[in-house]
């Protein structure tokens, strides 16, 4: 159990957890979309409240290293859990490195059955290094030692990334790849790419905003429909040509044929490995090889394979039942031992973010916890860059109400604005973004002011702080030819702000800035708010008590 805190009682109203997803601190105003947005709520909250920052990249959050940005499920999860877990991107390096990969059941399991059939591997996943899914060094690894294996053929099914990594860079991805697969295949050994599509486009929706780009991957990969190309680099070049301006997450499916015939279908008999590591864009597709009851899309033809997931994605669901790495066992979150405690608990978001404050949040567990309540409201199906507001004014009305309710100690919800909206590279959206989430907190404040409560403001890692790419050797903001900033659309380095919303300890209460401070100090913080000694294994609060 929680142990009461000697030193604090608790704050008598609701404590309330607000994630601004993607608002980092910029180094520089200069492509920030934080900076140039008009938001006087937060201003405010900046120059009156207590506030210091925290590490939400690298090390701090469980990557490999401090070059890895942060990502919503390692900033969700240091969040939720109160500690730092060595995350996907690095137990997969690690079971690669030593070798244990190969010897793991789930991967014999792909080689022999794959051998027992038509001797194909089929490999789909993110093409790129962005090591927010996936890691394209896994495939690599993954290729030699299939053939090193004696299987006779593996197929690519690569979706193209420009989220997570420069927004056109998939050129930068595909032609050393292609050139390594024909370097490889020899010796009766084939490798090749099949078919792929922009990440956003096909086979990648998470929450299950939008199964029809589920069932646009199934009949690109699977069944081999759609437009036909002779490798996955004239593919890109030709869609480029095809839709100017389209970057790489949106670009439309396509399929390697040769004299008309798809290369790589999914037959009877394949394995098939979905290499992402990460579980939310990766849990439909796994479900549509694995569900023998289905109705999401019709399947038309479902192959008969040894099917394997980088990780399990979902512990509580099983999914899926084949896996080559173990996941992190992320053990006594705050979820579950405020439950424990016998808090009520509300966590609320629009789709696009609602398993980020319940999934990620309770340590990749869908089931919730005695007392929790959560409230999803449904994202558009739009780009966002066409509607920055997105539902922010929708979850304000949701948290307000359950405030209000008087039914909940502790509230948390997401805003996905600075994150999704800062994914499209769109700077002036961007900023309307940063707004809407500014004018729903002015909203929300005075609702904890009247109950008697409590909120941290804070972030999972940055994205609408920085919308230009950063030059590499200059460590200036890049050009394109004709003189305007690249756009940016990946996550950022910089740390996040912690925000201590307080008009009830009338100045008792402070944050205590220190180098290591990071996200895995928020759930100590929260119990301490609360009135309780953190648990044994969470990192320290830093609630400063006068
Ligand atoms: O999945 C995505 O949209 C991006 O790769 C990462 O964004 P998120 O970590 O904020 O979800
Ligand atoms: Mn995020
Ligand atoms: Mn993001």
């Amino acid at each position: 159990m929680l142990q009461k805190s000697a030193s604090f009682p608790g704050i008598q109203g609701p404590v309330v957890t607000i994630v601004m997803d993607g608002y980092g601190i910029a180094r520089s105003d200069l492509g920030s979309a934080i900076a140039a947005a008009r938001k006087p709520t937060l201003d405010k909250l900046f120059a009156n409240y207590p506030n210091i920052t925290l590490r939400a990249h690298g090390i701090a959050v469980g990557m490999p290293s401090d070059e890895d940005m942060g990502n919503s499920e390692v900033g969700h999860n240091a969040i939720g859990a109160g500690q730092v877990y060595s995350q996907g991107a690095s137990l997969v390096a690690d079971a690669i490195a030593s070798g244990a990969i190969w010897q793991g059941a789930a991967w014999q399991q792909i080689v022999a059955g794959a051998k027992a059939g038509r001797s194909v591997i089929h490999f789909l996943g993110l093409f790129s290094d962005g090591n927010v899914h996936s890691h394209i060094d896994h495939l690599r690894a993954m290729v030699l030692r299939a053939r090193d294996e004696g299987v006779k053929a593996v197929r690519i099914h690569a979706l193209l990334d420009g989220r997570d990594v420069p927004e056109t860079s998939a050129l930068d991805y595909l032609l050393p790849f292609e050139a390594f697969l024909a370097e490889v295949s020899s010796g009766g050994f084939d490798a090749r790419i099949a078919s792929g599509g922009g990440r956003m486009n096909i086979t990648m929706d998470r929450y299950e905003a939008n199964w029809r780009m589920v069932d646009k991957g199934w009949h690109t990969h699977v069944l081999g429909e759609g437009d036909q190309y002779a490798s996955a680099s004239a593919a890109v070049e030709a869609l480029r040509v095809r839709f100017p301006g389209t970057i790489d997450q949106d670009l439309p499916p396509f399929v390697i044929a040769e004299n008309g015939q798809p290369v790589g279908t999914i037959e009877d008999g394949d394995s098939v490995v979905f290499f992402n590591f990460r579980g939310d864009r990766s849990i439909e597709i796994t479900r549509a090889f694995e569900e023998a009851t289905f109705d999401k899309f019709d399947r038309v033809r479902v192959p008969s394979v040894t099917y394997a997931g980088m990780l399990q994605y979902d512990g509580d669901l099983k999914l899926p039942r084949r896996f080559l790495v173990d996941p992190p066992a992320i053990l006594d979150t705050m979820g579950e031992w405020f439950a424990k405690a016998g808090l009520t608990q509300f966590a609320c978001s629009e789709t696009q973010k609602f398993g980020h404050v319940t999934y990620f949040w309770n340590g990749n567990r869908s089931n919730k916890f005695d007392g929790e309540t959560y409230q999803e409201v449904p994202s558009d199906v739009v780009p966002f860059e066409q509607r920055p507001w997105m539902k922010a004014a929708e979850i304000a009305d949701a948290m307000i109400e359950a405030l209000k309710s008087g039914q909940y100690r502790t509230l948390r919800c997401n805003f996905a604005n600075g994150d999704m909206v800062g994914h499209t590279g769109n700077f002036r959206a961007a900023t309307m973004a940063i707004e809407a989430v500014d004018l729903e907190l002015a909203r929300i404040l005075p609702v904890i002011d009247a109950l008697g409560g409590v909120a941290l403001i804070t972030a999972d890692h940055g994205n609408a702080d920085e919308m230009y790419e950063i030059d590499k050797k200059s460590k200036q903001p890049a050009k394109n030819a004709d003189g305007s900033f690249k756009a940016k659309t990946a996550h950022t380095l910089n740390p996040v702000p912690l925000i201590l919303y307080d008009n009830v300890s009338g100045g008792k209460l402070g944050l205590a800035q220190n180098a290591t401070a990071g996200l895995s100090n928020i759930a100590a913080t929260i119990a301490n708010l609360l009135g309780f000694e953190k648990h044994a294994k969470w990192d320290d609060s830093l609630l400063v008590v006068k």
